[in-house]
Order: C-alpha cells, then structure tokens, then sequence
C-alpha cells in the first residue's frame, strides 16, 4: 500500500504484510480486493485465509468491485449524456455529478475509486502504515495534485466508455469529484468489512479518520474552493445596475466562504471537546494531569464547566414517537431497581451508549436529551437523536446502557442548519424570487446601493407616520421607544437594529411591536439564540390575545409557556381523535384475539390495525400544518427556525430576533431568509456568543450581526434606547459610564428606590445601600481563612471559593431576615463549581435563584449578589475580565447589588478595579470573613464601621 503514496508509482507493486497499528480493526490477515489495477499485480494474493477469501470475493461481487472487466466498458451514453458539453463541464455542480457527466462517466469514475479505496482500506487491514502516509501526502499543500496523481492509474485500468472519452479525461482531473467518489467508495468498502464481522466500527478505523481529517484540513478545503462552481447568475432586480450586484454578490461569496471555514473549526474544536467529556472520568488520580483552568480552553461562556452525571446498568425496555418524530426510549434500572440520585433532569442533554459490568462505557455513542423520569423511580426517558429502525440504536438493545450527561455535546444539526443558510445566502440571496433579497442589499450593499434602493421606492428608512403609537395600554413609552415602534412598524423597512442597553424595555417593546405588526396584517417569525430567551418572549406575548405557536424540541420547551407550544396545541385538538382511534383499536385487537384460526381474517384486521396508525399519522400532519398556517405569531429558537415544519407554512412578513447580540450570524440567516424584513434587537455590550475556538473566534465568528450591522452604513439602521427602566441610578450610573459612554439615564421611577422602600421588609443599612462591597481581603492585607479560590478537583477547570460561599449564603440571610422575599434575589457567579456550591449552601432556600451570569441574561431581580471566587497572589482574573459578562452581572439588579471579592485579586484587571472604585464612592465597603456576617449574631443592623480600602 505504501506504494500507492508515491506519486507515479504504480498502485500494482506488491503490498508487504506489517505489524498491526490499527486499534480499531481486528487483527485478521486480509487479502488485497482483486480490483482492476491490482489485476495487473497484486501482490499480495494468497496471504490471506481460504475462508477471508471467499467471503471477500461475495461481498466484492455483491458490489460490483471487479475491475476494468466491469460494466464500465460496456456503458453506452444516451444521447443526452453524448451531448453534453465539455467547455461547460466545471460551471455547473460541484463536485460533477450525474446530471453533469451522465450516467456512463459517473460509473467509470466509481468503479476508478471503488478499486483505490479497497486498495487504501485492505493495506491498513494488512497493518500498513499507508494512512498515515497517504494524510502527510494529500495534506501537504500539492496534496490535491498527489491525490489526482495517485487516482489515475486505478481509473486507467478501467475503459472508458465510447465517446466520452473527452469528457472522462476532464472528470477525472476534478479534484473535487474525485475526492467525493473515493469516499463515498472508501465508506462502502469499510461497511462492507463491518457487515462481514472484519472490523468492529467502519468510522472507527484509521483509514476513515485519516480522510476525514484531509476533509477538515484548510488545503482541503481551499482546493475544493478553487474548482468550486459559479453560483447562480445574479440580475439586476432591485433597481442596482448589474455590475453593482456582481460586486455585493462577491462580497457575499467572500462572507459564506470565510464563515463556512469559521464554522467547520468551530466544529472541529466541539468535537474535541465532546470526546473529551465523554472520555472524562470524574475522579482524578495522582498520576493524572492537572486539569486546566477554564479560561485556557474557553474564551467565552459557561461550556464545558459541567460536571458530568451518570446512569449506569440500565436496559431498553420500549421505543415510540412522540409528536414530530421525536424517538422516544425508555430505559428501566437493570433487576427492577431504583435509579441512584441524580442531577439529570427534563431538558439536559446526554450521550446514551453501552457499557460493561463495570459501568465502562463504549466510544460510540447517542445523543439524546431527559425527556422525563417514570413515576414508579425505575426509568427513564430519552429523546433521542435517532430514528426507528436506526442500526446504531438497535444496538443498545439487550445490552448494558448508560447515559452520561454532557454540557457541550457537539450538535451535527445546528452545524448543518448553519451552513445551510449560508449556501442558500450566497445561492439565493440576491436573486428576483428571494423574499428577503432587500434584507440580504441592505446587510451587503454599500451606502451608495441604499440610496438607490430608497430612490426606486423599494426602501423607506423613515419613521413610520399615523397612529399615535404612545397610546400603549401598559406603559408610556419614552422617545427612544416610540422611535424604535416607528421604524420598527415602517414594513418598507428591510432592516432595523434596536441597540438597547440593560432594562430599557426590549422586551415589552418587541412585544408591544409584534402585536402592532399583526395588526397591520403581518405575520411574524419571533427568534432568539437560546430557549429561555425564547420562552421569555413566549411568556410576554401570552397575554396579548394573540395566536401564537411555540415551535421546538417539546423537552426544552419551559413548562410555563408550553400550553403555547406545538406539541401541546396538536395534543389537545388530536385528544378526542385519538380517543376514538384508541377505541377502534381496542375493538379490533379483540377482534384478531378471537380469529386466531382464520387466517385471511387475521390479515385482514391486522391491515386495518396498520390503516389506523396511518390515519393518526396524517391526521397529526394535517393539524400541524393548519395550527402553524393559522398562527400569526411563530417562535422558535435561530436553528430551530430551519425545521421544516416551520419553512413548509410559507415565508413571514417580519422575522424578529431578540437577544441578537448573543447569536452568531451565520444562525441568524436562518431566520432572515424567511422573512421580507427584519428587526434585530439586543445589546453588543452585553453576552457575546459562545465560541470554543480561539482560531474561530479571532476570525470574527464571535461577531454578531448586531454589532456588524450596527456600523454599517453610518448607523443608518440602527436606533437605541437610552432610558433604562430598572436600576438605582447608582447601579445604573456605574453600567452608563463603562459601557454606554454615558449615554445610558434612568428613569425618575427608578432611580432611587430601594429594597427598604417595600412596607413588608425592614429599614436598615444593607436595605438601604444601592451597592455594598464585602471584601474577604483584611485593610491590613490579609486574606481571610478559607477565603482562596480553589480548582474544582472533577476536573472541569473551573474554581470555586468555600469562603465566599459561606459569606454569600449569609448575606442572602440577612436579606431575608430583613423581609426581602427569597424569590426577589438572585445569587450569580461565572463559576459553575460555585454555582454547584452555592445551591448545596442554599438547599433550604430553594426559591432563590442562583445562576451562572450567563444563564441569568435577559432577566432581572430585585436584589443580585456576585461571587467573584478569583483571589490568588497572580492577580489572575480569568473570565471576570471580559467587561461584557460584568456588564450583565451587574446591571440584572433593581434595588441592590453585593459583590463578594477578594480585592485584591480582582483589582489586577483595570476595568474591575474602576468597578470597586465606583462601589466606594456611591455605595458601602465592609471587611467580611465567613461567620462573621452571620444572619442572627452579626446582622447588628446598625451601619458597621467602614474602614477604607486604599
Ligand atoms: N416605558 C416604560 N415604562 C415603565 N416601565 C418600563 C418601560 N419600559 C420598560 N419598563 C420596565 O423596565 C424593566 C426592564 O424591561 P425589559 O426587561 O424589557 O428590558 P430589557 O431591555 O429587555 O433588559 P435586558 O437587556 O437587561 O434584558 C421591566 O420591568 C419593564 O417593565
């Protein structure tokens, strides 16, 4: 096989039998496939076993492998197929496929690379050290000419078929097309070895690996760009001179590329991550590496913090579907026991794969998501990422399971649903037809295009005028919020980006938009990148009277908002259906009980039993299409907006996506190309998307279409909110100067109150003070016992600080023994080992809240305490130094905000030291160790000493 690396070799040199180096495979000793370019010499005929043989010579005949003697040569083209042309061979598709070269070339082109890959696949069988050489040939920067150069000899072996002779010649000098049959071939052959019970998992052995690794790789990539068809030719169908379109539809092309590129090593990084996780073993032993902090791995986000929990020895009991295909299996504790506790819940997200005796379990595995736990405390069910009839799944039957739960299981789909959008951006984007094509001028378009676009009255960047948009029934919007309303109802408007900083009124202004546009006969797509913020908007749109559907995966739904979700709509209309149907089918089972004898009876009912299941069937599709059809307002997640029952009900009016700072844009195209307009609202000094990869990150994928649309065309499309309708104005002061260059004022309802302003809690110092620092640092420059940050031992790479837990779970005492009610605070970290640790503290107070800063976003709560955990004689900040997560931290709280820190640690970033400089001025400062706040004896309502922090 090393042969077949060389370029110019023949691949018919002997192969020589090596030592195994293949995990994956079992060590058998295999015979090279007799395909045509080994017929000449192949070598390595007889090493193999009598038995190997013959099995390999049924599945080579079942698929055709038999060289150039095949039907290759004896294909005779169509008249089409003789007429097609050669000039225009690689403008259309890419890589060539049947419709481009005909039927007669594609087969010479297979049966060419069917050879190569059994060749490629039987040497690593042999324990050749061809892949590895093949992966340093091909990804070197000539790799794509190495591999044409190695293809050759196999596709010469093979006659061409008569006529096409030209066309052939041409084909097989396609990289990309080459490339594509070989693998496709390469997969084949590899099934084919598993079938046979040569090899235990075909995506498992290194040939494959080292294939998909050339895929992934840049000079990939950039060779398969090189050859990459034209897209569709542009016209000038907005108004915009022909050349001028030209020029935005290759800025577009430059985008989709970059961004596909972006996404892949995303991607690539996801799954690295995930092996990871699903290879992490809680408990660390002393040989084991260090884990690594957090912030080495991560530049954003809480992902990849979350310890993993298990369920071992469990056993598939049964499969159903659930409301739009959902795979639904339950589990049942092996011998009828109970399940162990566990942290899983409805929602979380996990790997489903068998295990040993000993709860080891296997590499491959299922993505799933807890669906819901079985009342008797026995089972468990799983929606699963699979369909009925899956091989894979098949295969957890009358074995061991176990299901590990995992935070950043890397999600194929959305990876898909992503590159979908772009393809179809620079596909259709400008194009006559595309709804959205004014969307797609205005985010690509220079200035210039703009203006023409408003000359040919296709656009109208103004307000919109009539109705007196003040007359709200809940609020008097402010100036900036009528603006907003305006722009936001003119339906000549492809684009609006609503900037508003923390407690400005997004939501109730997306909400009160949304009921406008409706009105004005708009029907409205409503997304957002996360689930709870989409529930949010959900739960704010519930009360408007509108007819609004909630589209997605039923378990991540939020219970409150989930009478407004799809499943539960259909569920209850299909109720009575369903009851009728279950009837007939308790009728006719007794029926068939009773016809045992009867053959052609039993048959018969059986047919009618299967009729009844296609009835529900159709008659589940049919309500979903008419509840969908009939809703005016549909809410789904960015990705989620790519499903298809969403796509099918025809395009929206207006596409809305809220917390569109936090989304990346390629996720935000799904829903935009659905829409003829739409209306981006968020803030890009608040969460950024949560990107693992530094290279993907630093290439701009962490960039919003927010924050890039915001500075486009000299803020043409953008309009922000300047009152903030939430915090005390000394919270609120802090966020203005830092973040929103004191733009940012507080409304005369806000700007002093005061947890103490309730009647039901108690006037005191902490009641009473806007901001308080509790510092776990001495004024004398010691650190209070206990009070270091710690590296969470389960090896996730986050801290946690038991001193500062201690300190916060007092300071949230004493917040209720003031009559501050236990749901009105909000305890957040960045560190999820300190959630984790702060919820056991807080057990017995269950209706505080405690979060991660990032899962708290979007929300608000009356009194908010930060644990800032990071104190080390380094200085080392870590995530606090991102000014966006503090941003939020903060600015979540109406009446009072305490930070818990150790200043002198924290103080070694400079926006974070302006932060304690701002607390000292306009708030308290107070010297804490654990015990000594305690919620009865050192409450002392009296205003402490303050000593000062110099
Ligand atoms: N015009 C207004 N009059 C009175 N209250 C208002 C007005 N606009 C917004 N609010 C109030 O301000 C608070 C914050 O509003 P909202 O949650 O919509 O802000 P947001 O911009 O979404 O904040 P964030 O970005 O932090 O999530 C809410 O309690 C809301 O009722």
């Amino acid at each position: 096989m090393i042969t077949l690396l060389a370029a110019g070799a023949s691949p018919s040199t002997p192969s020589r039998p090596r030592s195994s180096n293949s995990s994956s495979l079992r060590p058998r000793r295999v015979r090279t496939v007799p395909s045509s370019p080994s017929k000449q010499a192949p070598g390595t005929a007889g090493s193999g076993t009598a038995k190997w043989r013959g099995r390999r010579r049924k599945v080579d005949e079942e698929q055709g492998v038999g060289g150039g003697g095949g039907d290759g040569g004896e294909c005779v083209p169509s008249m089409e197929e003789a007429s097609i042309s050669v000039g225009t061979l690689y403008q259309n598709g890419d890589p060539l496929g049947r419709k481009e070269l005909g039927r007669c070339v594609v087969e010479w082109l297979r049966q060419g690379m069917r050879s190569m890959a059994s060749k490629f696949a039987a040497a690593e069988m042999e324990g050749d050290l061809a892949a590895a050489a093949l992966a340093l040939e091909w990804g070197s920067a000539e790799g794509r000419l190495g591999f044409v150069i190695q293809a050759q000899p196999y596709l010469s072996a093979i006659p061409m078929p008569q006529g096409l002779e030209a066309l052939c010649l041409k084909a097989c000098t396609h990289y990309p097309t080459l490339f594509d049959h070989f693998q496709r071939e390469l997969r084949d052959v590899l099934l084919s070895y598993q079938n046979q019970g040569l090899i235990s998992d075909w995506r498992a052995t290194q040939s494959w690996r080292v294939l998909k690794e050339l895929a992934n790789s840049s000079q990939h990539r950039a060779a398969v760009r090189r050859t990459s068809p034209r897209p569709k030719a542009v016209h000038s169908s907005i108004g915009i001179s022909l050349k001028k379109v030209r020029l935005t539809q290759a800025r577009i092309e430059e985008f989709v590329s970059h961004m596909s590129d972006l996404l892949r090593i995303e991607r690539d990084v996801e799954l690295e991550f995930t092996q990871e996780e699903l290879n992490a073993t809680p408990i660390l032993d002393d040989d084991s590496e260090p884990p690594k902090p957090v912030e080495y791995l991560v530049s954003h986000g809480q992902a990849q913090q979350e310890q993993c929990d298990t369920i071992c020895n469990l056993n598939v009991i049964s499969s159903s579907t659930g409301l739009g295909g959902l795979h639904l299996v339950l589990f049942r504790v092996e011998g009828g026991h109970k399940l162990p506790p566990t942290t899983l819940s409805p929602g979380d997200m996990v790997c489903v794969r068998t295990c040993n005796s000993r709860g080891e379990g296997a590499t491959s595995c299922k993505q799933g998501i807890v669906y819901n736990f079985g009342e008797d405390g026995c089972s468990i069910t799983v929606a699963l990422e699979s369909r009925h009839g899956d091989a894979t799944f098949s295969r957890l039957f009358g074995k061991s399971v176990r299901i590990d739960r995992i935070q950043g299981l890397a999600d194929a789909l959305t990876y898909e649903r992503n590159l979908e959008a772009l393809m179809l951006l620079q596909r259709n984007g400008l194009q006559k037809d595309n709804i959205s094509i004014g969307v797609v001028a205005t985010l690509f378009g220079d200035s210039k295009d703009l203006v023409k676009l408003a000359k040919n009255n296709l656009t109208d960047w103004d307000e919109l005028g009539g109705p007196d948009l003040s007359l709200s029934e809940r609020y008097a919007y402010d100036a900036s919020q009528l603006r907003a309303l305006k722009l936001g109802l003119n339906k000549k408007r492809p684009v609006l980006i609503i900037q508003g900083p923390p407690g400005t009124g997004k939501t109730i202004l997306l909400t009160e938009l949304i009921v406008r546009a409706v009105k004005q006969g708009e029907r409205v797509l409503v997304t957002a990148p996360s689930n709870a913020a989409v529930d949010n908007m959900v739960e704010s749109l519930s009360s408007t009277g509108l007819n609004i559907v909630r589209v997605g995966n039923p378990v991540r739904v939020s219970p409150s908002v989930a009478s407004k979700s799809l499943g539960e709509i259909v569920n209850g209309r299909l109720r009575q259906f369903r009851k009728e149907l279950e009837r007939k089918r308790t009728d006719l089972r007794k029926d068939l009980r009773q016809c045992i004898e009867d053959d052609s009876l039993a048959a018969g009912i059986r047919q009618l039993l299967k009729q009844l299941g296609r009835d529900l069937e159709n008659k589940e599709k049919e309500t979903i299409k008419e509840v969908l059809s009939n809703a005016q307002v549909v809410l789904s997640t960015n990705t989620g907006a790519a499903d298809p029952l969403i796509r099918r009900t025809g395009c929206f009016d207006l596409v809305i996506i809220d917390e569109a700072g936090q989304a990346t844009e390629p996720a935000c195209w799904i829903p935009i190309l659905q829409g003829k307009r739409c209306i981006l609202a968020g803030d890009d000094c608040q969460l950024a998307p949560v990107i693992l990869s530094r290279k993907a990150l630093d290439g701009g994928l962490g960039k919003s279409l927010l924050e890039r649309a915001s500075s486009l065309h000299d803020g043409l499309l953008t309009t922000s909110l300047t009152v903030q309708y939430r915090m005390h104005d000394s919270i609120a002061m802090w966020a203005s100067k830092e973040m929103y260059h004191g733009l940012l004022r507080s409304s005369r309802s806000v700007t002093s109150h005061l947890l103490a302003d309730s009647p039901v809690v108690k006037a005191t110092w902490i009641t009473r003070c806007p901001l308080l620092l509790l510092d776990t640092r001495m004024p004398y420059g010691a650190l209070n016992i206990g009070c270091k940050e710690h590296l969470d031992p389960a090896g996730t790479g986050s801290f946690y600080n038991e001193g500062e837990a201690d300190i916060v779970t007092q300071q949230v005492l004493n917040l209720v023994h003031c009559g501050v009610s236990p749901t009105a605070i909000a305890v957040q970290s960045p560190y999820i080992a300190q959630v984790q640790l702060l919820r056991e503290k807080l057990e017995g107070l269950s209706a505080v809240e405690v979060s991660t800063i990032d899962s708290f976003q979007g929300r608000e709560a009356d009194a908010v305490i930060i644990s800032m955990v990071r104190s080390n004689p380094l200085g080392a900040v870590g995530f606090l130094g991102d000014s966006r997560r503090i941003n939020v931290a903060i600015t979540r709280a109406r009446k009072h905000v305490t930070v818990v820190c150790d200043t002198s640690t924290i103080c070694h970033s400079t926006f974070l030291a302006r932060l304690l400089r701002h607390i000292r001025r306009y708030g308290q400062v107070k010297h804490v160790a654990p015990g000594s706040l305690d919620g009865v004896s050192g409450l002392g309502f009296s205003q402490p000493t303050l000593p000062s922090i110099s």
